[in-house]
């Protein structure tokens, strides 16, 4: 039994618990859950340097490698991505200063449950589940630049909430998430260019996305084989851009296995969320994957998820469908789709399809038309 909240709510003393040497039953996952990857997955790593500088033929390279990996299991690292590794490094630094602040002020910083995107602290994120704990700690903040009266909305969070001491953790944190959502947005244009419809189709749309820095701080523990740093899920958002540290940790579930991702110095690994699966009608993919723990060493992973204003409708574009490929989604938006996986506890693999059958079911003129 370990330390309780207010709410009885269990405490991630992560300092205390990496010492210990029985799990705490919170933290059990099922035994068939806990298979052990065998390999690697064989994602390819994509050099963005040729498409950047406008080149056709690298830019026709990296578009073929990225169809072939969205389509079997939606996970590519890319290379030359633009995104310097001196804030990368100043990145890990203000969120290694943060989780080692004194629990009494990580607690205070808590997220508030059930609000979209909500920015804050949590420790094993036991405000919201009580068994299948996942062993980390995880800061979120959320970035988005549609209000031109707030363009620096992470320096403003960091400064108001968090304290004046956090200002220049603010600066840091907010030029991560301008950078990287500008990589998001290229990233797009490849993944448009690899489908073969308009190039600036993906980039308009998610022009003026809402997007989130998950900061994971994953500790060390006795019993790695008994749990998760993050257990087996799909990500419910579009695009999510991940710089990992090089203790690995990331494994993938592609034909039928769990496959590790090789930490590659200075690449970043990228997937297909589920709400891009459905702007593609279904083309590539949205995998399930997870993060193990090791018994030595903590591992520290940033999280960028790119996510569709709140109001615009997810529908792909005309070219993806027809009478002979259907479309395999309705319109739906994105804080609908948020909504119901959040109260499908964790999201998999079934999710959007059950969020569908939901939706369809609970509104009867929310039929869809399949084709063009
Ligand atoms: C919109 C989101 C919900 C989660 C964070 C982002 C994208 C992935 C989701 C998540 C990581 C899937 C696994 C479970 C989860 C609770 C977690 O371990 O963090 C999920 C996130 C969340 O609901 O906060
Ligand atoms: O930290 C990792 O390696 C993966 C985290 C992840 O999948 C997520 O936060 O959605
Ligand atoms: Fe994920």
């Amino acid at each position: 039994m370990g330390l309780r909240d207010e709410n009885g709510g269990f405490v991630f003393d992560s300092a205390m618990l990496q010492k210990q040497a029985n799990l705490p039953s919170e933290f059990l996952w099922p035994q068939e859950d806990l298979v052990e990857a065998q390999e690697e997955l064989n994602e390819p790593l994509i050099d963005l340097g040729g498409f950047k500088r406008g080149d056709e033929v690298e830019t026709a390279r990296a578009a073929e490698l990225l169809s072939k990996a969205c389509s079997e299991h939606g996970f590519f690292q890319v290379t030359n991505h633009g995104i310097d590794a001196t804030i990368i490094q100043a990145a890990h630094n203000e969120i290694d200063t943060f989780f080692n602040l004194p629990l009494d002020k990580k607690l205070s910083l808590r997220k508030k449950p059930g609000s979209l995107n909500a920015n804050g602290y949590s420790g094993a994120h036991a405000h919201r589940f009580q068994s299948k704990l996942p062993w980390k700690e995880t800061y979120t903040l959320l970035h988005h630049e549609n209000d031109p009266s707030n363009p620096n909305i992470i320096v403003d969070y960091c400064k108001s909430v968090m304290g004046e001491d956090f200002e220049h953790t603010g600066w840091i944190c907010q030029r991560y998430c301008n950078a990287l959502k500008e990589l998001g947005l290229l990233i797009t244009e490849l993944l448009a260019i690899s489908l073969g419809v308009d190039r600036f189709h993906y980039r308009n749309f998610f022009e003026d996305c809402v997007s989130m820095m998950r900061c994971n701080y994953y500790p060390p523990c006795q019993n790695p084989g008994l749990t998760f740093g993050t257990g087996p899920h799909c990500d419910p958002n579009s695009l999510t851009i991940l710089h990992q540290d090089q203790v690995g940790g990331l494994e993938v579930f592609s034909n039928n296995k769990w496959k590790a991702i090789r930490p590659e110095p200075g690449a970043l690994v990228v997937n297909i969320g589920d709400t891009f699966m459905a702007l593609c009608n279904g083309r590539y993919k949205s995998c399930l994957h997870r993060a193990m723990v090791n018994r030595n060493l903590e591992r520290k992973t940033i999280a960028f998820f790119l996510s569709p204003r709140e109001d615009r409708v997810v529908r792909p574009p005309q070219e993806l469908f027809s009478r002979e490929e259907p479309r395999k989604y309705p319109d739906f938006t994105w804080p609908e789709f948020w909504e119901f996986s959040q109260k499908h506890y964790r999201s998999d693999v079934t999710t959007i399809d059950n969020f569908i059958k939901w939706k369809l079911s609970s509104k009867p003129s929310g039929t869809f038309t399949s084709v063009a």
